[in-house]
């Protein structure tokens, strides 16, 4: 049988994207989810997003990442839904919808999105990195030599490492540029590769960098290797709030594939 797809960008991490609003889509074939994201075999993807109807928001969201599986909050995959739900006309320029991590409230101008992250009560401070949540496990750790840094190789001893171990974490290189910028290299867990952005990855280092007293604005540029974000957030006594993730989605294509 021949389905629609969509597939959009979000600084460079990409997603194929199903509107599920009919419920005909199979979620638990995984095999299926992983081929359509396969890059020789199928579409090709960091995730693949369904969008459906929620009884609380203008949509819900639900994410896989390309091995298949179903994970936890994507914030460039959030802001491609915003984009892709505005194509279908299910909003003009406001929306709220539902996550895996709750409610998310965004807009979107000409192809620009801001979306609004959960807020973050809990960043660890180790040693040599910090581990937070902004909706995805980010551990986050400061390099100096990052554009040669062999992301996959590092990214993978440590989220297969102790303390993370079998349920993983992504994990963030970071190079402080200036006061507010700061460049980033994420190693995607689920895509157990280096993608070119992560949206969730930029607001954990944003967050992390503050903490650290590494920058003291509450607007970060975040370069990718697929372009620019921003984080803006507040300080609260226990963490951050109002934080939201900002920067282009982008529809590549639509396209019709048999399975
Ligand atoms: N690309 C994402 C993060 C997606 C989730 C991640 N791979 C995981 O399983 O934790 C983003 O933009 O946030």
């Amino acid at each position: 049988m021949t389905h629609t797809f969509f597939k959009y960008q979000g600084t460079g991490n990409d997603f194929v994207f199903i509107d599920n609003r009919k419920e005909l889509f199979n979620k638990n074939n995984t095999k299926l989810i992983a081929h359509l994201c396969n890059r020789r075999f199928g579409i090709g993807a960091d995730g693949l997003i369904l969008l459906e109807n929620d009884e609380d928001a203008d949509f819900k969201m639900v994410y896989f990442n390309a091995d298949g599986n179903e994970s936890t909050m994507c914030g460039n995959g959030g802001r491609c839904i915003v984009a892709f739900a505005n194509k279908l006309n299910i909003f003009k320029n406001k929306t709220t919808f539902n996550a895996i991590d709750g409610l998310h409230e965004a807009t979107i101008d000409n192809g620009f999105v801001k979306l609004k992250m959960k807020d973050v009560d809990d960043v660890e401070v180790f040693k040599d990195y910090v581990f937070l949540n902004t909706g995805s496990p980010h551990h986050v750790t400061l390099v100096e030599n990052i554009k040669e840094y062999n992301v996959k190789n590092e990214g993978a001893k440590i989220r297969y490492g102790a303390p993370y171990n079998k349920v993983g974490t992504n994990v963030n290189f970071v190079k402080q540029i200036d006061s507010e910028t700061f460049s980033v290299r994420t190693y995607e867990r689920g895509v157990e590769d280096e993608t070119l952005s992560c949206g969730t990855g930029v607001t954990a280092v944003a967050l992390a960098m503050h903490t650290l007293e590494k920058t003291n604005t509450e607007v970060v540029t975040l370069n990718v290797e697929g372009g620019t974000l921003k984080v803006s957030f507040e300080k609260t006594e226990k963490g951050y709030k109002n934080i939201w993730l900002q920067g282009p989605a982008t529809l590549v294509f639509k396209g019709e594939i048999e399975w």
